[in-house]
């Protein structure tokens, strides 16, 4: 679909809900422009500049990063965008956040993806990311097509160091007490999106039908 004017989204989740294998269907069906802030600082990470090398600790124990430092690079990495339309993926997370998005940005839809915890748990150990990419498989779900390559490149799969049973309880811990309030916020906004389910693939209909909706109705408001 072509879209006759900017759109833009926020992809919400606990970790592991599927918010990465989602957008990149909301990718290929529907064009809008993907930005992960998990990608982004995982770049930064391996690129070794000061901001991934401060930021690794926080991640590496599952704490969220400081709100200033994460607004200040997710709108920066968004005027770069320009006119395209985008989804984002990671941030707000928490309602601070949130608010500075706001104060340049109206969103216009929020796709919360509402999985239980359980399921979760199982699918977070089990995760292999190509980093530069941030394509992800699982060894159960979706598995490479050789095991430990990246379908599209060939290179090496890694897990992240975040992965671990430990740290995946505390960001969910950290899920429940920051980022739930997010999710208020947007609500009470009226544009919050909710889709629960235990497999992505029967959610994924449900979202895919949803932004059809949506997206042709801002077309025929433009027109
Ligand atoms: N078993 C199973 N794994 C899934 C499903 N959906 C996604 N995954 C896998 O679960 C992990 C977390 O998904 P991801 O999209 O990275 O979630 P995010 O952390 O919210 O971005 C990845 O390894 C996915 O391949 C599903 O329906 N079933
Ligand atoms: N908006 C954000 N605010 C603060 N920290 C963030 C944000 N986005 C990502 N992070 C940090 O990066 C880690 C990984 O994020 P992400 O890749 O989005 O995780 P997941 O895909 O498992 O939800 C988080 O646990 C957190 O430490």
């Amino acid at each position: 679909m072509v879209l006759q004017r900017i759109f833009r989204a926020v992809i919400m989740g606990p970790p592991g809900s599927g918010k990465g294998t989602v957008s990149a269907r909301i990718t290929k069906s529907f064009g809008l422009t993907h930005l992960s802030s998990g990608d982004i600082l995982r770049a930064n990470i391996n690129a070794k500049t000061e901001l991934g090398l401060l930021m690794k600790s926080c991640i590496d124990q599952g704490q969220l990063v400081p709100d200033d430092v994460m607004s200040r690079l997710i709108l920066s990495d968004l005027r770069t965008l320009g006119q395209s339309s985008w989804l984002l993926d990671g941030f707000p997370r928490t309602v601070s956040q949130a608010e500075a998005l706001d104060d340049t940005y109206s969103v216009d839809t929020v796709i919360n993806l509402n999985v239980p915890f359980q399921t979760i748990k199982q699918r977070l150990t089990s995760r292999w990311t190509h980093l530069p990419s941030g394509r992800v498989y699982n060894i159960d779900f979706n598995p490479p097509k050789v095991p430990g390559l990246d379908d599209v490149t060939g290179e090496p799969l890694a897990q992240r160091d975040d992965d671990t049973p430990e740290t995946v309880t505390r960001r969910l811990k950290s899920y429940e007490t920051q980022t739930e309030p997010v999710l208020e916020y947007y609500r009470s906004k009226g544009v919050l999106e909710t889709f629960s389910g235990t497999e992505t693939n029967k959610i994924w209909p449900h979202v895919e039908a949803f932004l059809h909706r949506r997206l042709t109705s801002v077309n025929q408001k433009v027109a």
